[in-house]
């Protein structure tokens, strides 16, 4: 095989498949969880959300890279085309990837990869792989790019459901980006998506965002009209911590919202339960039924964690549910002020027939009620 980039490049996967294509992004050996996207486009966004944190992505789509990397574009500190300031995969796996052809591209997909460090691989049959991932489940891999992969299984000792990666997601200290006077919502940041802040910041609250790792009474201490409680990376059941937390704040009545990670930690906090997917949702296009109107949306996902119908915790009812497999997508609290959702309301990429999420929050902070 000729390669562009001019070396090879491997996907191993725990169950023993060994594919060779070519390498391009950074030259380096990666371990993570093998999962795939079928979002056509997006990956600027995708690539950076930390909920992807030990993920290798796959790209179903046939040919990424075409519009290159953007000039990132800030705001109150806030990112507009990035989920944070660095790529979060482990690894990027794609059919083809391609030189960008674009006007606001300042690289490839390529030369970003390498300058952040991370391999890519490209030239492999991802519609077969993503057979197996769907046949069997999500399951441990390695990629390499530019090296070749002797040993792979060497690299498959720690399994992704142990791992707390938001130790490397959340920040160390709080950070705040001031509104315009409507109020302070905390958000509990174990790698916050800088949509959802957009989301909060433009409808005027200063959003202050605090380490996963804050109790209680540290996040009481800025008297906010609401908390938030976001998404990040991993299995929800080791962050006992934060569903410590999460039960104390409950305590004071105060308006809850819980999106992707904060969905799942609000069913454990509150007696529910959450399950492991045979390989979850990653999309821009998962229909999702609003049972109030039995309307449908199209809307963003990235979980392979969910709660499923029977899981739901007993003061709350299902919101939102996903028709594909029942997935429940959003809960609402039978009195309290807690709204979640398993989607992305902020839609970043993806359709924004969601964002009413936001102020539909907004009105419960304005209510008191759910
Ligand atoms: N985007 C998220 O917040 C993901 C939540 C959780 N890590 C999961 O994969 O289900």
């Amino acid at each position: 095989m000729i390669c562009k980039r001019g070396y090879k490049g491997y996907i191993y996967l725990e169950d023993g498949t060994l594919i060779e294509g070519c390498g391009f992004g950074a030259k380096g050996i990666r371990a993570g969880e093998v999962v795939f996207t079928t979002s056509m486009n997006g990956y600027p966004e995708s690539l950076t959300d930390p909920s992807y944190r030990g993920q290798i992505l796959i790209i179903t789509h046939p040919l990424v890279g075409n519009y290159g990397i953007p000039k990132p574009i800030v705001e109150n500190g806030i990112l507009r085309n990035f989920e944070s300031e660095r790529i979060q995969v482990e690894g990027l796996v794609v059919a083809e990837e391609t030189d960008p052809y674009k006007w606001n591209s300042q690289m490839s997909l390529h030369d970003w990869l390498k300058s952040e460090g991370v391999p890519g691989v490209s030239d492999v049959d991802t519609r077969m792989l993503v057979k197996k991932v769907r046949n069997k489940g999500v399951m441990m891999g390695v990629i390499s790019s530019g090296i070749e992969l002797d040993e792979p299984k060497k690299y498959l000792e720690k399994k992704y459901d142990e791992i707390d990666f938001t130790q490397f997601t959340s920040p160390k200290s709080p950070i705040i980006h001031q509104g315009s006077g409507k109020g302070i919502i905390v958000v509990v940041d174990c790698g916050i998506k800088h949509g959802i802040l957009y989301q909060l910041n433009s409808r005027g609250y200063t959003v202050v965002r605090v380490p996963c790792n804050f109790t209680a009474n540290q996040i009481m201490d800025y008297s906010p009209q609401g908390v938030v409680f976001g998404n990040g990376p991993g299995n929800p059941k080791l962050l006992q911590g934060l569903i410590k937390t999460y039960k104390d704040i409950v305590e004071y009545k105060i308006p809850i919202m819980g999106i992707c990670l904060g969905h799942q930690i609000t069913s454990l906090a509150l007696g529910g339960n959450v399950r492991k997917m045979k390989y979850g949702h990653r999309a821009i296009n998962k229909p999702i039924i609003d049972v109030t109107d039995n309307k449908c949306y199209i809307t963003t996902h990235n979980h392979g964690y969910g709660v499923f119908k029977e899981d739901v915790p007993k003061d709350m009812k299902v919101w939102f549910y996903n028709p594909d497999d029942g997935v429940v997508e959003g809960m609402i609290h039978n009195k309290l002020p807690i709204i979640t959702t398993q989607f992305h309301p902020e839609a970043r990429p993806g359709p924004w027939d969601v964002t009413w999420v936001f102020d539909k929050f907004k009105k419960v902070i304005e209510s008191g009620r759910p």
